[in-house]
């Protein structure tokens, strides 16, 4: 079996392991607690914390521990429309239906289900307006113009990922931060537009740092590069240059940002993979951007103009360990029939987190025909993919279509 899921999830990796079973062993002890063993479990945070930002390029106190990337997205869009009420009061003097009653949002459409259900929550309970820019099908990307032209007097906020987890392409979130900083705001609009990036899918493979990239807000998802099931968000100066609000309340925790008492093993778990990735970064990013160009080598070679690649754009940056491979060859076959019949890959047709029996929305979202995207495999290498695994999983792809030609 050989697993090229590694945008669903990635294993811990062996170091992290060691510090969460040494965190579970030795510091187990309330962190809020003044005690000997509640200290240590302060200080195995506070390592954390310092890893995490370190890793991103942001200060300690930008760095707030939450579940996971779903917590982590949805509180921060739920922050903006919480600002947007506390500082842009319009006078909508007797039309409750005034549109710039409202926050307005932007973003793409091809975000993770954490960004794009959210923000249709909102507009189907008339929280927010959205606009989901299209991203072009010329790159798979959206176009910094077309972001900016979609600015309302009422928008509060625009989020867009940084790396696409179906195709891989990076979206021009730097541009986008930069060009709207520069904008002047006028009276009767809100004074400030909020800016986030969905990092899930793109630390561990690129590098990324906050100020680059000129965000406010970041989501961080520990279980996409080889740290456990936690997450975290980057505010920038938090309360002061970026707004909080908490959407919890307890036990004061994470300066009441964040109350519940801290899940210390996993935040301790979080921290290493932070410093793994602050120490490797460029070298994990080498060695799967080798193992992916010799995946798709491999799968022209064995496959020629039967295959084709989503994503795939000469104007735009990929992941590089993202490959996403439509079988064309093959009158209606479908990317789960090949799942199913190739046991041996272990990968996905899409987002693991959608149904694997429907074309991608995001692969017909960058304009690939309904056929092509009914037989895409969503394919993603690791820190450990090597080309031996490569080679035993296009060997049995290869013997999988001679069969089903022999029986055509
Ligand atoms: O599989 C993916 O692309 C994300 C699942 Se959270």
């Amino acid at each position: 079996m050989v697993y090229l899921d590694y945008n669903a999830t990635t294993p811990l990796a062996p170091e992290v392991i060691d510090v969460i079973t040494e965190s579970l062993r030795e510091a187990w002890g309330n962190p809020s607690s003044s005690h000997e063993l509640g200290c240590k479990a302060k200080e195995v945070i506070s390592l954390a914390r310092t890893q995490v930002a370190n890793m991103i390029g942001a200060n300690i106190s930008d760095i707030i521990f939450t579940s996971g990337g779903t917590e982590g997205n949805n509180w921060i869009l739920q922050m903006a429309v919480k600002y947007y009420h506390e500082t842009f009061k319009i006078e909508c003097i007797g039309d409750t239906n005034n549109k710039t009653s409202r926050p307005h949002f932007i973003t793409s459409n091809i975000e993770h289900d954490s960004i794009k259900l959210v923000l249709d929550h909102f507009q189907s309970e008339g929280i927010a307006d959205v606009t989901f820019v299209p991203v072009r099908t010329t790159t798979g990307a959206v176009d910094v113009q077309d972001i900016l032209a979609a600015i309302r007097p009422s928008t509060i906020m625009i989020t867009v990922m940084l790396a696409n987890n179906e195709t891989g392409v990076l979206q021009p979130v730097s541009d986008i931060c930069h060009q709207v900083k520069s904008l002047k705001r006028n009276i009767g609009e809100t004074k400030r537009i909020l800016l986030h990036t969905d990092a899930a899918q793109a630390i561990g493979k690129v590098s990324v740092n906050v100020e680059d990239l000129g965000v406010d807000y970041l989501t961080v998802v520990g279980h996409k590069f080889y740290a456990p099931r936690i997450g975290a968000i980057f505010a920038k100066n938090p309360g002061q240059t970026s707004p909080i609000y908490p959407l919890l309340f307890g036990g004061g925790q994470e300066r009441n940002f964040r109350p519940g008492t801290e899940n210390t093993p996993m935040i301790a778990g979080l921290g290493k993979a932070a410093q793994l990735v602050f120490d490797n970064v460029g070298m994990y990013h080498s060695h799967m951007l080798e193992i992916r160009n010799y995946l798709e080598l491999k799968l022209i070679e064995n496959f020629q103009d039967s295959v084709c690649f989503n994503g795939k754009f000469q104007c735009s940056e990929r992941l590089p360990n993202t490959c996403n491979v439509s079988f064309i060859g093959s009158k209606s076959i479908k990317g789960h029939e090949i799942l199913s019949n190739v046991p041996s890959l272990q990968a996905s047709v899409g987002a693991a987190c959608h149904a694997q029996n429907r074309p991608s929305s995001i692969l017909l979202a960058i304009g690939v025909p309904e056929a092509v995207a009914w037989s895409a495999l969503r394919i993603s290498v690791g820190r450990e993919t090597r080309k031996e695994d490569i080679d035993s999983v296009i060997q049995d792809l290869v013997v999988f279509f001679n069969q089903r030609k022999s029986l055509v």
